[in-house]
C-alpha cells in the first residue's frame, strides 16, 4: 500500500517504552528532513482521569472490576480509526493531548495560555497542513474491535513489546518515578487490566509489520520487588520482521552493521540491547523513505 499521507503506528502496552522508540523517530525525521505530526494514543482515552475513576467505580459496584484504559469501553477506537482514514486520504484532522503529570501541565498550558491540570485533555486542535507522515505512539495503534478497525489504515506497524516481567518493571519504575503512584497502585492497576491485556493490547503484534522485543539476561523473575530497570548492556533485542520481501531487509547488510548481533529465524535477527536505537536507525529509515518517496 502507498498513500499520499502515509501512517507509521507504534504501538505497545503500558511502560513497554513506546515514548522511548519515539526519540529513536525524532532522531530519523529530523535527519531525514520529515515533518510529522505526532499522535498520542492516550489522548484517545474516552474519560480524563476524574471521569475514568468515576466509571470504574461505578464499573465495580455491577461486579466488573476489569474496566480499564486497555479496552474498548475506556477508548474512543472509532474516532481513532477516524482519525486515521482522514488523515489517510487527506492530511488533515484533529488531535488533543491526555496530561500526566506537572510537566507536560506546564508545556501545554505554556503554548496554550490556558489552566489545565494533570488527568485533563487539552482541547482538540486541527493537524497542521503539510506533514509528511503520521506517526502514532500508544496503546491501540493496530487494534480491531468489532466493526472497528485502525489496523487497516495503518502503512508501518511497530510492535514494542519487552518480554513481560521487564514491561511491568518498567512500567512500576515509570509511574512511580514519573506519575507519582505508590507500588500498590500500579500493581492493582495492573490486575485490573489484565484481561483487556490480553484481548486488545497482545493480539495486535500479529498485525505489526516489525516487532522489537527487548528480554533481560538478567535475573527478572520477581518484577516486583526488581530494585533497577535492566540497563541496555543487560538485555537483547529480538526484531522479528512479519514480511522481511516487503521491505527489502538485507539481513547480511544488517548483520555486519550490528556488532554481535545473529539470525534466530529466517525473519528475525538479536541484537545486543545497547544496539536497539542503532537498529532502528538502520531498519527503519529506508522504510520510511521508501513509504514518503512511493506517495500517490
Ligand atoms: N530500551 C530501554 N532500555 C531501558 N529502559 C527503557 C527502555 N525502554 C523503556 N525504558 C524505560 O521504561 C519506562 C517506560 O518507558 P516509556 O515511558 O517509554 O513507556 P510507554 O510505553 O511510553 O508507556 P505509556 O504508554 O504508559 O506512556 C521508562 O522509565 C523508560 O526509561
Ligand atoms: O496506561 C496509561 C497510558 O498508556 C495510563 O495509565 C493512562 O494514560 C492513564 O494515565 P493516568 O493514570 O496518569 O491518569
Amino acid at each position: 500500500m502507498s498513500k499520499k499521507h502515509p501512517i507509521v503506528a507504534v504501538t505497545g502496552s503500558s511502560g513497554a517504552g513506546t515514548s522511548t522508540v519515539k526519540n529513536a523517530f525524532e532522531h530519523i525525521f529530523r535527519r531525514e528532513h520529515i515533518n510529522p505530526v505526532v499522535i498520542e494514543g492516550d489522548s484517545f482515552h474516552r474519560y480524563n482521569r476524574a471521569e475514568m475513576k468515576q466509571a470504574m467505580k461505578e464499573a465495580g459496584q455491577q461486579g466488573n472490576n476489569h474496566f480499564s484504559h486497555f479496552g474498548p469501553e475506556a477508548n474512543l477506537f472509532e474516532k481513532l480509526e477516524e482519525l486515521f482514514k482522514t488523515y489517510g486520504g487527506t492530511g488533515a484532522g484533529k488531535k488533543r493531548y491526555y496530561i500526566h503529570n506537572d510537566d507536560e501541565a506546564a508545556h501545554h498550558n505554556g503554548r496554550l495560555n490556558g489552566n489545565l491540570k494533570p488527568g485533563e485533555f487539552t482541547p482538540w486542535e486541527d493537524i497542521a497542513p503539510g506533514t509528511d507522515l503520521m506517526f502514532y505512539e500508544g496503546l491501540h495503534g493496530l487494534v480491531k474491535h468489532g466493526d472497528t478497525d485502525v489496523a487497516r489504515h495503518v502503512d508501518l506497524g511497530i510492535g514494542v513489546v519487552p518480554i513481560v516481567n521487564l514491561e511491568w518493571i518498567q512500567k512500576i519504575f515509570r509511574d512511580n518515578a514519573e506519575r507519582g503512584y505508590s507500588a500498590e497502585a500500579i500493581v492493582d492497576t495492573m490486575l485490573r487490566r489484565m484481561p483487556d491485556y490480553v484481548n486488545y493490547i497482545t493480539p495486535q503484534f500479529s498485525r505489526t509489520d516489525i516487532n522489537f522485543q527487548r528480554i533481560p539476561t538478567v535475573d527478572t523473575s520477581n518484577p516486583f520487588i526488581a530494585r533497577d530497570i535492566p540497563t541496555p548492556d543487560e538485555s537483547m533485542v529480538v526484531i522479528r520482521f512479519r514480511d522481511p520481501k516487503r521491505f527489502g531487509v538485507d539481513f547480511v547488510y544488517l548483520l555486519n552493521m550490528l556488532h554481535d548481533s545473529f539470525m534466530s529465524r529466517r525473519n528475525t535477527i538479536v541484537v545486543p540491547g545497547g544496539k536497539m536505537g542503532l537498529a532502528m536507525e538502520i531498519i527503519l529509515a529506508p522504510i520510511i523513505r521508501d513509504l514518503l518517496e512511493k506517495r500517490g
